[in-house]
């Protein structure tokens, strides 16, 4: 049994990971933390957990004196909070799974550049391993502190993985046009999230500048080995949950839509949660699962392909992802907790 804490329980991304640990068969949660509640029993805040889950929230102020008591640690709080709670935890021997992004970039200056605040963890940054289950499966089993990906970028990298491994495409073509559910913007988000501001209407935003963009780049650099620049543009959709990235590439070579289906299928045989589909990918086929959903295609024309992916932003982009490297760390069934299809209707 492994004992474990969630830092931001009370948010989106830590109720749905406190929904899938709670059941988990090795591990017992031993405390969640709040900025805002602490001291309130967590069924008060989210009441479909009422009689199943009466624990009541410590003080985010109140982790550090708790730590002695786990051996992971959870946090799904806004970034620039990670960095301190982190260095105790690691410092105490705790194993730290992150789901912000204060360890995604390699490069703290790029962090400051595009978060705008400091990276006060410089002197463990290098220990960070990027946490996208199926490209460092080995590397998360050996680390103390991951960096959970993005959702976007999850949803981006797992539908370009198999083109950059495989030379197949010129990476300075990528455009990458993603739509997420309103649940990406957290549950404290500001006007633009209300409903009354984005049913009814999609739109485009941070475009040419979204956070995510350096994220995409850093690891799809990495596996094709050379610098790569891409254009990123997410949209808000009036839907609560769900990314569907459609990604763009040229082609290098006249490459049949057979073949790139068959490299595909080879590059994730063996991942559970990874699915390529003859059919074009739709949110709610994975919506409350922890799946992503791929399919390629070749317009013949441009000599462009177009792969289409789709997870659950809370689930593979965060919460789902979270406990899938949880139990890679601690050499568990990868798929415990959340093996489940998606809710439908
Ligand atoms: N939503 C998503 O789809 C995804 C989110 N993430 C990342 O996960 C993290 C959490 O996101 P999400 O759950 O959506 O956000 P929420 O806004 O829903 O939750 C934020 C959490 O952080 C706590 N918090 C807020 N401000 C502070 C502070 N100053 N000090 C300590 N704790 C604070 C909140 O506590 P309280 O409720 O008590 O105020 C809450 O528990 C973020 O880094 C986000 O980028 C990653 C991938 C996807
Ligand atoms: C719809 C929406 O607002 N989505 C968020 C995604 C944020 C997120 O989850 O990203 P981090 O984990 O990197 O903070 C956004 O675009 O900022």
């Amino acid at each position: 049994m492994k004992n474990v804490g969630i830092l931001g329980a009370t948010g989106y991304a830590g109720q749905q990971l406190l929904g899938l640990l709670r059941t988990h068969s090795r591990i017992k949660i031993e405390f969640i933390a709040s900025h805002s509640y602490g001291g309130e029993e967590f069924s008060s805040i989210y009441e479909n957990y009422s009689r199943e889950f009466n624990k009541v929230c410590i003080s985010s102020t109140q982790v550090e004196e708790n730590l002695s008591k786990i051996d992971l640690l959870f946090i799904a709080l806004p970034h620039g909070k990670a960095f301190e709670i982190t260095k105790k935890a690691l410092d105490m021997g705790v194993k730290v799974i992150d789901l912000g992004a204060d360890f995604r970039l390699d490069d703290p200056d790029k962090y400051e550049e595009w978060y705008k605040v400091p990276c006060k963890g410089k002197d463990i940054l290098p220990q960070a391993v990027y946490g996208l289950t199926e490209l460092n499966r080995e590397k998360i089993a050996d680390s103390n502190l991951v960096a959970n990906p993005g959702c976007y970028p999850t949803a981006s990298l797992l539908g370009v993985i198999p083109l950059l491994k495989n030379n197949l495409i010129d990476t300075d073509s990528i455009i990458i046009d993603a739509k997420s559910g309103v649940s990406g913007a957290g549950r404290n988000a500001s006007i633009p999230s209300l409903m009354c501001e984005c049913s009814e209407s999609i739109k485009a935003y941070a475009v040419g500048m979204h956070r995510h963009t350096p994220e995409i780049e850093q690891e799809a650099g990495k596996i094709s080995k050379k610098e790569v620049t891409l254009t990123f543009t997410p949209h808000l959709v009036p839907m609560n949950r769900g990314i569907l990235s459609v990604i763009y590439a040229k082609l290098r070579e006249d490459t049949k839509e057979e073949e790139l289906k068959k490299i595909y299928s080879d590059e994730y045989q063996g991942d559970k949660f990874i699915r390529i589909k003859d059919t074009l990918p739709e949110t709610r086929w994975v919506k409350g699962s922890n799946y992503c959903d791929i399919s390629i295609r070749v317009d013949k024309r441009t000599k462009r392909v177009i792969i289409i992916s789709a997870i659950d932003n809370l689930m593979k982009g965060a919460a789902g992802q979270a406990v899938q490297n949880m139990n890679v760390m601690f050499g568990f069934e990868e798929a415990e907790s959340i093996d489940f299809i998606s809710i439908f209707p």
